[in-house]
């Protein structure tokens, strides 16, 4: 259930707990606390130890507004943000089999993309993508289509419809893919890439929800033309760009194969003016110290594949050494590389792939629940370039959110091994989802269980831009 685009929202006050990320290391937990959001979507006001929600509300003149209360369970978090996902790819989340990049590439993902020259066949999958994602709290995703432009331009639109932030890339591809599916040339790519950008600027002139993303798709299936003229669209657009760096090391060594001139995979994408502040590097698992440095100069941004980079057995990012050199660094599900649609098994699976590197570089490389939530939410909107608008709870930004429910088991049943077992003992009640909490547990324990425990059954209402576009039924 969602409020359509059409209906003109009111103003809302949201009541209750806030958990937010207030730095890499610390959470923001609010628990008596009032929101109010305008009619246009955003914080107007956020009252922090707020015993009495009527004198909050008469000393704001808000007594019309809609109002809506956590539970004792219950926490608004941020919304999503997931800084890579293939939408294209979405039919084949789960199925990889035992292939890495190159082969998964052939065998699995271009005959599935290129089944997206079908406008019906893209709606089908599309809409359950975007369906699906907001289902699980991801309020803003950047999107890889595919090399059709109606079938691109059809995503932009269900985004749109949906209410789901995005950023929608026409993938480029001219060079080493199949005739099947492949740009028939750069000029034909870049003649599709503008017709998308026309058509976006036609459905969201300002790109207040919906932005164009230029999509090279990997530096393998670009040539030098392409890459030159994809650079020189980002200098006249000054437009985002989406891509992969460093996923695997056979990937790796194709680049120096193909671009000897390069000293480096990074510098490929910098000698064609495509490593900028706007560029969101997929992966970077596998990068030389001087590749780190040359990122961090141009402040281009990462995004951390993690299920991807454990499925595809293409290596563990070292988060912890891109971080720490200043990078800045978002989590993306990567689907279908990554099995899961899921941002809050992104953030799990961030937790754990940084375990398996710690194991090899040392406990430093481990991150925490709040790191993993960081880079799920403030760092996903840093990488994106929205750190004005969204990521975190404060005045003047957006409502992007997502309202949390965990499952309260009631006292009398906690207290149950004392007595005898009966029949009502083991029955769990349907629909409050898979977190249970005991009441004991403080509220970075629930956030904690919430991380490694939790499922879209969690996530009972998610808001956009102050737009209810999803509701557990
Ligand atoms: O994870 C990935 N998914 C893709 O579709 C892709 N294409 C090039 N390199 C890629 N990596
Ligand atoms: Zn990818």
């Amino acid at each position: 259930m969602s409020t359509p685009r059409n209906v003109p929202l009111r103003r809302a006050l949201y009541v209750g707990t806030f958990i937010h990320c207030k730095t890499l290391q610390e959470l923001d937990i609010c628990e008596n606390g009032v929101i109010g959001v305008d009619e246009h979507g955003k914080i107007a006001f956020l009252e922090r130890d707020a015993e009495n929600v009527d004198l909050v509300t008469a000393a704001h003149g808000w007594g019309d507004a809609h109002i809506v209360r956590t539970s004792s369970s219950q926490f608004f978090f941020p919304g999503f943000i997931d800084t890579h996902i293939h939408a294209s790819q979405y039919p084949n989340a789960g199925i990889f089999g035992q292939s890495t990049l190159l082969d998964w590439l052939n065998t699995y993902t271009f005959p599935l993309e290129s089944s997206l020259a079908n406008v019906n066949t893209a709606r089908v999958v599309y809409s359950r993508c975007i369906s699906r994602t907001l289902s699980h709290g991801t309020t803003t995703a950047a999107y890889y289509a595919t090399n059709h432009v109606d079938s691109t331009n059809l995503l932009a639109d269900i985004c749109l419809d949906a209410g789901q932030r995005a950023f929608v890339g026409r993938c480029c591809m001219d060079s080493l893919s199949p005739d099947f599916y492949k740009d028939i040339s750069a000029d034909a790519a870049i003649a599709d890439t503008k017709s998308t950008i026309d058509h976006i600027k036609s459905i969201d002139p300002t790109y207040g929800l919906i932005s164009p993303i230029l999509t090279p798709r990997f530096a393998p299936s670009c040539t030098p033309p392409l890459l030159h003229a994809l650079g020189q669209l980002h200098r006249s657009t000054d437009l985002p760009i989406q891509t992969h760096i460093s996923e695997n090391l056979g990937e790796v060594q194709l680049v120096r194969k193909l671009f000897p001139e390069s000293t480096s995979y990074a510098q490929v994408y910098d000698m064609y003016g495509l490593l900028t502040s706007k560029m969101i590097l997929a992966h970077a698992i596998h990068l030389s110290t001087s590749e780190r440095d040359l990122i961090k100069e141009r402040d281009a941004k990462i995004s951390h594949c993690p299920a991807s980079n454990s499925a595809l057995t293409s290596g563990g990012a070292k988060v912890r050494w891109l971080l720490d050199s200043g990078i800045t660094v978002g989590l993306g599900t990567d689907v279908s590389g990554g099995y899961s649609p899921s941002m809050l098994e992104a953030v799990r699976q961030a937790s754990l792939v940084s375990r398996h590197v710690a194991m090899l570089d040392g406990d430093a490389a481990k991150l925490s629940i709040e790191e993993v939530l960081y880079l799920g939410t403030r760092g996903g909107a840093k990488v994106v370039g929205l750190e004005d608008r969204i990521g975190g709870f404060e005045v003047g930004k957006e409502w992007d959110a997502q309202l949390v429910g965990l499952a309260l088991v009631p006292e009398a049943k906690a207290a149950q091994h004392e007595g005898a077992l009966c029949a009502e003992s083991f029955k769990l009640p349907s629909g409050e989802g898979p977190v249970d909490i005991f009441g004991w547990e403080s509220w970075n324990e629930k956030v904690a269980k919430w991380v490694y425990n939790g499922d879209d059954r969690n996530t009972l209402s998610v808001w956009v831009k102050g737009r209810l576009v999803h509701q557990r039924s």
